[in-house]
């Protein structure tokens, strides 16, 4: 089957809504640091270009969870690939991601997380699936609300591709 893929967000608006969360998060953090976990892989295309907007001092660690294997349906189970290397104690904490869609991974990240006592915990997200929802999720920062498509680009694969699309992209399969 052929695979399509349609522009959902162009890469412009992908940069300017980019641009506005790091201003949005310096003035938030002001005379702070923070510390942002990227979750890979998806999220480490955002996580670079925000970081790079956030005027506050910034220390980045990295995380990998599984819950999605080959094709778009997730097997529901969530599974600690990669712990982080520092602790969180004390630190202010932001979770970046580039989607949140039945909200499973964010829910069970957020709760390990939450018991390493950072001083606060965010979560920042490119895209947002609100109505694909089976775990409610508070969501701190978000780049979009999409419909229930599934979504490429920007650091989101289909099999692990297309993650390198600079825009945000709706696939299709064809005859
Ligand atoms: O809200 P949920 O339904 O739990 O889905 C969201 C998760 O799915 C994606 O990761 P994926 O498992 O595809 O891994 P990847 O980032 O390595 O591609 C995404 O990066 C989130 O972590
Ligand atoms: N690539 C991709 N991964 C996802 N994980 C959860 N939802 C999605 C989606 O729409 N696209």
């Amino acid at each position: 089957m052929a695979e399509n893929i349609r522009v959902l967000i162009e890469e412009e608006k992908v940069d300017k809504r980019i641009e506005e969360l790091g201003k949005k998060i310096s003035e938030e953090y002001a005379g702070k640091e923070v510390h942002l976990i990227c979750i890979l892989k998806g999220s480490i295309f955002f996580t670079c270009e925000l970081a790079k907007r956030i005027t506050v001092p910034v220390t980045i660690d990295f995380m990998s969870c599984s819950s999605y294997g080959a094709g778009t349906r997730s097997s529901g189970v969530v599974k600690l690939v990669k712990d982080l290397d520092e602790p969180l104690e004390g630190k202010n904490v932001i979770v970046i991601e580039d989607i949140i869609d039945s909200g499973r991974t964010l829910s069970y990240l957020l709760e390990i997380l939450s018991a390493r006592k950072p001083a606060s915990l965010k979560l920042c997200t490119l895209l947002d699936k609100p109505d694909r929802r089976v775990m409610p999720v508070h969501v701190d920062y978000t780049g979009f609300e999409i419909p229930d498509e599934f979504v490429v680009g920007y650091g989101l694969d289909y099999d692990q591709r297309y993650r390198n699309l600079p825009y945000i992209g709706v696939l299709s399969f064809a005859e």
